[in-house]
Parts: C-alpha cells; structure tokens; sequence
C-alpha cells in the first residue's frame, strides 16, 4: 500500500481483510464450532417445544433473529460469548428503539429532550459501548501477553491493525477504539437480521414447495446422515440447499436495494451525472425482471441455478442477481452468511418436517431488511 494511504483507505484495507478472512477455509473452519452449537441449541429447543405432538405451530421469523445474533456474538467474540450476547440483546433493542424514533411526529432537536425514549436510546449506547471497551481492552493486553487467539472476528480486527498500523510506521494505531467499536457494531446490524430473512423466506418457500423440501432433506442425509456436527466439506458439497437459497435469496432479497453516489462525472447508459448524484440499484425489481429471468420470473424455481449463478439470469449478458450487492463495497459476509445458513438449514432438515401454518399470512414487507409483516408461523413435525 502507498505510504500516502489515508487512514480511510487503511481502515477498508482492515475490511478487506476481514473479507479476506470470511472467504478463507481456514479462518471459516475455526468458525464452524459456533455455528454448530448456535444450530444445535435451536434444534434441540424446537424438539422441546414440539414435544412427542404430531405437529407444533412455531414462528421462526424470532427464533432466527436469536440464532444468528448468536452466531454473531460467538464469531465476534468467541470465548467473550456471554457479554457479546449481550450487546447482540441491546442492540436489537436498538434496532427497535428506532424504528419508534421513525415512527414518532419528527420535531428539529426532538433527540435531545429528556424523553423516556431518548434516555433509554443513550444509555443502551453507553453500556454497549463499555462493554464493547471491555472486550477489547481484555483482547489488547492478551494480545501484549501473546496470549490472545486470532480465530474470531473481533482477533482479525486486531491483528490486521496492529500490521496496518506496523506497515505505516505509525505510532498511533490505523483504528482508533471508536473505529473498532463501530465496526462491530456494523456487523451485527449488516449480519444478523439479513440471515435471519434469508433462513426464514427458505422455510415458508420449502413449506409451500414440498417437493423441494424431500430434494433437499434427501441431498442433506446423503451427505451428513444423521450426524449432529455437519462439517465445512459436507456443507460445501450441498449442491441442492445451494440451488434453493439462491432462489430464495432472489425471490426475497434481504437488502432490496443499495446506492451508490458518483464521485466524478460518469455516464451511464447514454445519460451524463455530475459527482454528488446518487443512484439506488432496485435489486428486488432486478431479480423478478422477465425481460432476465423469463415469464416465469415470480414463480420459485431453484433449478435456475443448477448451473451457477453465472447461467442462471439466461440469455442476459449483464449482471442481474445481486443480493450482496456488487464490485468492491460489496458484503463482507457473504460466506459466512451461506455457511450459516446451510448448517441452520441442514440440521432442520435432519431433524423436522415442516409446512405454512393455517395462521401464515403472506406480506414480504420492507422494513430495514424484506422481513415478514405478520411473522412465519410454521407447523413443524419431528420425523
Ligand atoms: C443473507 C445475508 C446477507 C445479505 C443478503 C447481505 C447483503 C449485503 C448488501 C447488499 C450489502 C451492501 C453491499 C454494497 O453496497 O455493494 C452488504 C454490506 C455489508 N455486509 Fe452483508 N449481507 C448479509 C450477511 C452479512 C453478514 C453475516 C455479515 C457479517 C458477518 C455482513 C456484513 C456486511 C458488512 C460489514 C457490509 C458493509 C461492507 C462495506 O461497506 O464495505 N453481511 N451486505
């Protein structure tokens, strides 16, 4: 990197590599622990729930939130597990506190009264914010002790500004706590409600195709049997359960749209932008184009993607499936997204049977992510 980086350009040089790192075999093997137990917890709590009964009615829209709140805490964190829980809680709290926020008459400086709302918003960031301190003030002076372990998200943080900050021979670290502590913050936002939809869209789309369901239990006893610990081979041989995410992730895309703002002047398709413009790539409108995907293009057909994503937009020679958006900003987790969702799903299929509940109402609705207006009350039956 040039010695005339700007601290920016160092601070997505440390995203990359965490890009780098969710896209490594061997940072995601030392993930797969995580995502094995998280899985296990939810299985085994849903066996509770549906007890020796024929079939129990269960919404999964909240019980996949938990899940991959914990996954994140665990991958953040690793052994720091019981305070990431915690924040993952204050968060999604957050999260909620502002869609109220949003939904309240806006008045200029209405933030600053002293409303219940307000306080409760400004003390959740403070304790999010010191434990946050906590954490990695623990991981700083493991890190001095050379003790500290590099096999979760918040020791890849570290380690690659501790190099970043080597390389420009700084004596001031490239992140500053703020910085590490919002991009952690960033990822349970951008990580945990997107998988939550994705898992939950693939239950109701297996629930109102069937047959899909049998072709992807089938594929996943082929290759796991009944084994409780499905491992990174298994899940990267799992052609099926890939086919129907990608379908899901088309038909239900979690983000529906992102932006992009010009920096120079460009143009684009004949029409010339000065810099500043900003322009929404509509993914959602995208992937349900019959002029790319055919008449056939509302309708679930995982077969699409029998050959890749590649093949999968026909005879459309541009780009047309962008559920993690595109070019260099685009997700950092999109592995981790897969493989999470691959052993969520395979440990469902092993162990339950499932369909819509008479309550399901249909209503993909866009709130930050395309989330299900009334939940998703599935009928789940043990096999
Ligand atoms: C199905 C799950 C997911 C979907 C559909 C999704 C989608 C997206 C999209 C559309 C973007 C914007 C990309 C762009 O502007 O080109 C994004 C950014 C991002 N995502 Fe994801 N995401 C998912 C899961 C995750 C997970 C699990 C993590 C973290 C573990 C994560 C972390 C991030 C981060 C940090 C960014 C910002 C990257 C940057 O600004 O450079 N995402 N994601």
């Amino acid at each position: 990197m040039s010695e005339h980086a700007t601290p920016r350009r160092r601070l997505l040089a440390c995203l990359n590599n965490v890009q780098f790192a969710f896209g490594c075999e061997l940072v995601m093997q030392k993930m797969m622990p995580a995502f094995v137990a998280c899985c296990n917890e939810l299985v085994a709590r849903w066996e509770d729930h549906v007890g020796s009964d024929e079939a129990k009615e269960i919404d999964v829209w909240p019980e996949f939130q938990n899940l991959t709140g914990d996954v994140i805490s665990r991958a953040a964190f690793g052994s720091s597990f019981s305070e990431g829980r915690r924040i993952f809680q204050i968060q999604s709290e957050q999260a909620q506190n502002v869609v109220k926020m949003l939904n309240t008459l806006y008045l200029p400086g209405f933030k600053f009264l002293p409303m219940q709302l307000n306080r409760r918003v400004k003390a959740n960031a403070r304790e999010v914010e010191s434990l946050l301190k906590g954490i990695i003030g623990k991981r700083e002076m493991a890190m001095r002790e050379g003790s500290a372990s590099n096999d979760d998200l918040l020791g890849v943080l570290m380690e690659c500004n501790a190099a970043e900050t080597k390389e420009a021979g700084s004596t001031k670290p490239i992140m500053t706590m703020d910085d590490i502590i919002g991009e952690l913050k960033l990822f349970y936002f951008a990580g945990m409600d997107t998988t939550a939809v994705l898992l939950t869209w693939t239950l109701v789309a297996l629930s109102m195709h069937p047959e899909w369901q049998d072709r992807a239990r089938e594929e996943v006893l082929h290759v796991f049997g009944d084994k409780d610990q499905p491992d990174l081979d298994g899940i990267n041989q799992l052609k099926v359960v890939a086919m129907v995410l990608h379908e899901v992730l088309r038909l239900y895309p979690p983000v529906i749209q992102f932006d992009r703002q010009t920096y120079t002047e460009v143009e684009l398709g004949g029409v010339r932008y000065p810099p500043g413009v900003i322009l929404s790539l509509p993914i959602v409108f995208l992937h349900h184009d019959p002029d790319v995907w055919g008449e056939d293009a509302d309708e679930f057909r995982p077969e699409r993607f029998a050959e890749g994503v590649s093949k999968a937009s026909g005879s459309s020679s541009s780009p047309a499936f962008f559920p993690f958006g595109w070019g260099p900003r685009v997700c950092v987790g999109q592995n981790f997204a897969l493989i999470e969702a691959k052993m969520a799903l395979s440990r469902i299929l092993q162990r339950f049977q499932f369909g819509l509940s008479p309550s399901y109402r249909h209503a993909p609705f866009p709130v930050s992510t395309l989330q299900p207006d009334h939940g998703a009350p599935i009928m789940l039956k043990k096999l």
